[in-house]
């Protein structure tokens, strides 16, 4: 029986792409679990050569228009992609901070209970020998290694984050306690730069936290594509999983 098969009416599944992007397009992609998949912990990922080259070569043909959009920070994403990452417009810590051709650099300040969270964070996963994550904007518990401790890091984070104001993400067996944003914003904020101003964004993503993303890009014009096991998601297109995003950057590129 296929998947789709064993689905709702309510979810009826939802059909790749097509793979073409016009001029009429911009194009925003998430990071992990979209272009690489999930490793045991952050640092685990690579981005092949073979990857950033073709995310090089779309950027060239939609100058301005080609956006990578993570959770993590830009200062993340800069390490990962190298000196590659300049020709991407970006939108790091889940849409806390971004940065265009146009606009440069925008970020927050960096408020003091911030680090004292950070440390509380680290304090928590030292002592529960979970994978601690500093980021520019935020501090992530791990327990991909310890999926028991799941309960404990949402609780622990949770009461941090409320001590400290901050918002709590959990993400994909991690949570995190960050400053506010989200990847609908920072669509709809990149959307009004020179480059993407009167374009539709398409906007590839798999996790919840990508949702925002997909309402922002259908209100837009544009449209989501979810990339995973079909769920309850405001996208239109459907890919099944890292491999068919890299296939269809391909033909998109071929048919540029
Ligand atoms: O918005 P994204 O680009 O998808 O980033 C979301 C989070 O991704 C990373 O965590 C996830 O990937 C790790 C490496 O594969 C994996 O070990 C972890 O379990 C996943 O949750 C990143 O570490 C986070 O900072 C991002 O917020």
């Amino acid at each position: 029986m296929s998947a789709s098969a064993t689905l709702s009416p309510m979810l009826a599944d939802l059909t790749p792409p097509p793979p073409r992007l016009s001029e009429r397009d911009s194009l925003f992609l998430d990071f992990d679990g979209t272009l690489v998949d999930l490793a045991d912990n952050p640092e685990g990922v690579h981005v092949s050569p073979a990857l950033a080259d073709r995310l090089d070569a779309l950027a060239a043909h939609m100058p301005g228009r080609l956006a990578i959009v993570s959770g993590r920070s830009i200062a993340q994403l800069d390490a990962l992609f190298g000196p590659q990452a300049q020709h991407f417009t970006l939108a790091g810590s889940h849409g806390a901070e971004r940065r265009s051709p146009e606009d440069g650099h925008v970020q927050p300040d960096t408020p003091a209970h911030l680090s004292l969270a950070t440390d509380e964070m680290r304090a928590i996963a030292e002592a529960h020998d979970l994978y601690f994550e500093s980021k520019s904007f935020g501090a992530g518990l791990h327990y991909r290694r310890k999926p028991d401790a799941e309960a404990l890091a949402l609780r622990e984070a949770s009461v941090i984050a409320r001590r400290h104001g901050l918002t709590l993400q959990p993400g994909k067996m991690m949570v995190e306690v960050r400053l506010s944003g989200d990847k609908g914003q920072a669509i709809a904020a990149l959307m009004q730069t020179a480059a993407m101003r009167a374009t539709l964004p398409i906007f590839f993503g798999d996790d919840v936290t990508d949702e925002d993303g997909f309402v922002t890009a259908a209100a837009l014009g544009g449209a989501g594509v979810l990339v995973g096991p079909m769920r309850e998601t405001a996208a239109r297109y459907r890919l099944p999983d890292v491999a068919a995003v890299h296939q269809w950057l391909a033909q998109a590129l071929e048919n540029a």
